[in-house]
């Protein structure tokens, strides 16, 4: 967005293509249903399809989302949603099809495309065509291009249609309230800023690991893989909201501006300079993977070379981060599903001068921080004991918090990301720079044409990952832990 921009609009209607999808099915719906619960939804939700629905097939399609997703159905927080809801059918990436629509459209419209990422141009330019784009803002879901250059082709393209202020990139990593809390999380406390630099840290791990495969996605994850899928977008953004820089003071004062859209942008700038300090990943940083089994999958081709794993190191050449290694790990079909970052810190002998790397001394198992995404949010601190005795053998123990249990229930990473679409708060949003940054970061490690090594499902993935991570290895997500 341009320094000049005014504060985004609220929206008076939510328009909704894609509602008949399997994302609009296992996220938005249950996710409207919890913003209608908690008073949060007061705009109609207009839902857009190809197909012959009426409003009762629509109310009966989300009612099964609903109860599909939600463990404390309330009937009465559902007539309420119903009742926000309608559709409109019949309507293709064609204006001429798009009356109905626009009848439907009372004051500013905040669209949303959960569709293939193939339409969003062709609706885009179609909602144009019909004069759709003079009071609305355009969201549009990730895959955000396949590459750097079909990346920028697409937003030079889309901005045709909507300028660079009426478009919002989704990347729904940026609504969960881990990762949204991790900035201030990381300011806010005495124990972690101190030592949240290449003087404490040893290395930072980032997993997102999935015990599940691509099942009915075949067709459309053959063509993304595991990179594309879930690691040029959500674990770069998370990096970037580990690694930048504190957001100053100076930079929310931004003269004229409200403050969601003054710290939007000096969030965006911190992730930024960030992603562009990250060096391009080499293909010998990179070790990518196949699930046994991934060939058979229905859409997947027999001889896919597509990786449904990938791990990679990571160097940040800046002050605070040179020489410490970043590894991101991701996989389908592995031993757990959890995402968590494992800070591993530095040994205090290591302060005194010997390699990263090589483990806490006397053999002690290092002290590890642990930002819990999922499941059960929360930080919990691994930190060595000695037992005053000799021989005074180390031991670790934990010390942590859930965010749930001080926070109360944390909103859906959709529900947040709906509700910043519909009242135009930029900040869980991403911005097209660091989507163009972060498709060069993995530039060199995606169509390299290498076949991916074969992994047994159920484990964490192919053995040479491990070669990247020298000393103590790969730390596994506490919930993967024995005992958890
Ligand atoms: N599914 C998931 O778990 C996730 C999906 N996403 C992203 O969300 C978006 C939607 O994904 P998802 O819901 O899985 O997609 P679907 O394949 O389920 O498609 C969504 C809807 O798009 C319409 N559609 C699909 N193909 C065509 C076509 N060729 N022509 C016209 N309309 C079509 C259909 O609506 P209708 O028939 O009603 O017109 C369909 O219900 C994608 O960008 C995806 O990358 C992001 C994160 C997770
Ligand atoms: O965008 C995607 O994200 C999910 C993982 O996100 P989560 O919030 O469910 O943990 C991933 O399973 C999916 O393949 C990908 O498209």
């Amino acid at each position: 967005a341009s320094d000049t921009a005014a504060a985004l609009e609220g929206a008076d209607v939510l328009v909704l293509f894609g509602i008949t999808g399997d994302l609009a099915r296992k996220m938005i719906l249950p996710a409207l249903y919890r913003l209608c619960e908690s008073g949060l939804l007061t705009v109609p939700v207009v839902g857009v399809t190809t197909r012959a629905w009426d409003d009762g097939m629509l109310r009966a399609h989300a009612r099964d989302a609903v109860t599909e997703a939600v463990t404390d159905f309330d009937e009465a927080v559902f007539q309420r949603f119903a009742a926000q809801l309608s559709v409109v059918a019949g309507v293709h990436a064609d204006p001429n099809t798009m009356k109905p629509l626009a009848e439907a459209i009372h004051g500013f419209a905040a669209v949303y495309l959960a569709v293939p990422p193939s339409l969003f141009l062709p609706l885009a330019k179609a909602l144009a065509e019909a004069g759709l784009n003079r009071s609305a803002r355009l969201v549009v879901e990730k895959p955000f291009g396949h590459d750097l250059a079909s990346c920028r082709e697409l937003q030079t393209d889309l901005e045709r249609y909507f300028d660079d202020d009426h478009l919002l990139h989704v990347d729904h990593f940026l609504g969960e309230e881990a990762v949204r809390g991790l900035p201030g999380l990381r300011t806010a406390n005495t124990l972690l800023t101190p030592v949240w630099s290449r003087d404490w840290i040893d290395n930072v791990q980032i997993t997102l690991a999935e015990d599940f495969g691509v099942e009915d996605r075949g067709s459309f994850y053959d063509a993304v893989g595991c990179i594309r899928d879930v690691i040029q977008n959500h674990l770069l953004q998370l990096l970037a909201y580990l690694a930048m820089e504190p957001i100053g003071t100076e930079a929310l004062r931004t003269k004229g501006q409200p403050d969601a859209q003054a710290k939007a942008k000096a969030r965006a700038a911190e992730a930024l300079r960030l992603l562009q300090a990250v060096r391009t990943i080499r293909p010998e940083d990179a070790v990518l993977g196949q699930y046994q089994g991934y060939q058979q999958v229905t859409g997947v081709r027999p001889d896919s070379t597509t990786e449904t794993y990938a791990a990679l190191r990571l160097s940040i050449d800046n002050e605070r981060w040179s020489g410490v290694p970043f590894y991101i790990r991701s996989g389908k079909c592995l031993a757990a599903t959890a995402t968590e970052v494992v800070v591993q810190l530095r040994a205090p002998s290591l302060i005194a001068g010997t390699q990263r790397g090589g483990g806490g001394s006397h053999g002690t198992p290092p002290d590890l921080i642990r930002f819990r995404v999922k499941p059960n949010p929360g930080l919990t601190f691994a930190v060595t004991l000695e037992r005053p005795e000799p021989p005074h053998e180390r031991v670790t123990g934990a010390a942590g918090v859930d965010f749930e249990t001080v926070l109360g229930r944390e909103p859906l990473p959709y529900e947040t990301v709906m509700n910043a679409a519909i009242v135009g708060d930029p900040i869980p949003f991403a911005t097209f720079p660091c989507i163009e940054e972060a498709w060069r970061i993995v530039a060199d490690v995606i169509d390299t044409g290498s076949r991916p090594i074969p992994y047994e499902q159920g484990s964490w993935g192919p053995d040479a990952a491990r070669r990247l991570v020298p000393g103590e290895g790969w730390h596994q997500p506490l919930w993967a832990l024995p005992g958890t």
